[in-house]
């Protein structure tokens, strides 16, 4: 299940990750016809499952175009949990996809509408609408395990390139993602510009995580400078796989997606990275990789907490401003 707690005690190493395991990002192309790319979708995590994948991840937005225009009229309600039908059809058709292909799910990230009550002292108490970007991770038997709302939202402003404001429209979430795959171990989920707040990564690391999971989708001006490098740095700071899942790029859509799903090793090397085009890559995850990678560097057993105990408030030492 999800925790969402200040780090514990690292787990002995060979726990970590249990037994190999097969990993794959569906670089999912999809259009703006809902119905249709939660059929599309499952077509692909059967074709993922199918070649042994026992983890599949789908992209951020996977069900629809994404861009604030588009959150309000494909938010779906997630709560009660389990919601009904009507309320979130990609809850249910995300939790088939894991039942029927007997995998562990990250369902990418679907806009999510939260009726909150204002409570105020007039009689009538109205609901007021609160959308959320948020992922869903489903267990082998097709039971919802974890929900990660995006943390950090993406509002960023490059002079002649991209401007983007998920907080005109969005709320962000306030907790930590990490989930228990019984037979395997513990992964987090956290989405796209949630990588670049490396804090949040360490801490996942910290908690025991074997893998840092992030359904995601750069742009075409920041994509080809930083996805890569992100996925590399989280993997390197905290020698762990990490794997980002993109949509395939549509150049008909408002939102350029980067592509380039890629999974990166313990030592930060690529294993294996798509271009732009729908595809599905796929890698073998091993916990002695991550052993090896802190044998090797002993990051772990080095780290000064007593220099650096709470970065929020500076140095303990504390000259600097
Ligand atoms: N969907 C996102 O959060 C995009 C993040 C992004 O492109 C970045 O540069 O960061």
């Amino acid at each position: 299940m999800a925790t969402s707690s200040t780090p514990g005690p690292l787990t002995p190493g060979p726990l970590l990750l249990r037994k190999p395991v097969k990993i794959a990002c569906i670089q999912l192309a999809s259009g703006a016809d809902k119905a249709a790319n939660l059929s599309h979708a499952a077509d692909k995590v059967r074709e993922a499952a199918s070649s042994g994948v026992k983890i599949v991840v789908l992209p951020e937005c996977f069900n629809s175009p994404y861009g604030c225009d588009y959150f309000p009229s494909y938010a779906e309600e997630l709560l009660p949990s389990p919601p009904s039908p009507e309320q979130s059809p990609s809850f249910h058709a995300l939790s088939a996809m894991a039942r029927d292909n007997n995998v562990y799910l990250v369902g990418g990230s679907i806009p999510e509408l939260s009726q909150t009550t204002q409570s105020s002292t007039s009689s009538s108490d109205k609901p007021k609408p609160t959308y959320y970007n948020t992922s869903l991770t489903f267990s082998p038997t097709g039971t919802l395990l974890a929900t990660h709302r995006k943390i950090h939202l993406f509002d960023i402003s490059i002079p002649g390139k991209i401007t983007f404001r998920e907080s005109d429209v969005l709320s962000p979430g306030n907790t930590l993602t990490v989930v228990d795959l019984p037979e395997y171990g513990r992964i987090a989920v956290a989405i796209c510009y949630d990588i670049r707040f490396p804090e949040l990564a360490m801490i996942a690391a910290r908690q025991g995580c074997f893998a840092l999971v992030y359904p995601g989708a750069f742009n075409t001006t920041t994509g080809p400078l930083h996805w890569r490098l992100q996925g590399q740095a989280r993997a390197m700071d905290n020698q762990i796989y990490v794997a980002l899942c993109s949509p395939a790029r549509d150049t008909s859509a408002v939102y350029h997606a980067w592509g380039h799903s890629l999974v990166v090793d313990p030592m930060a090397q690529v294993l294996v990275e798509a271009d732009e085009k729908e595809t599905i890559v796929t890698a073998e995850l091993d916990g002695d990789k991550i052993e090896e990678a802190r044998k090797g560097i002993p990051l772990r057993d080095q780290r000064r907490f007593d220099v650096y105990l709470d970065v929020s408030k500076g140095s303990k030492t504390g000259s600097e401003p």
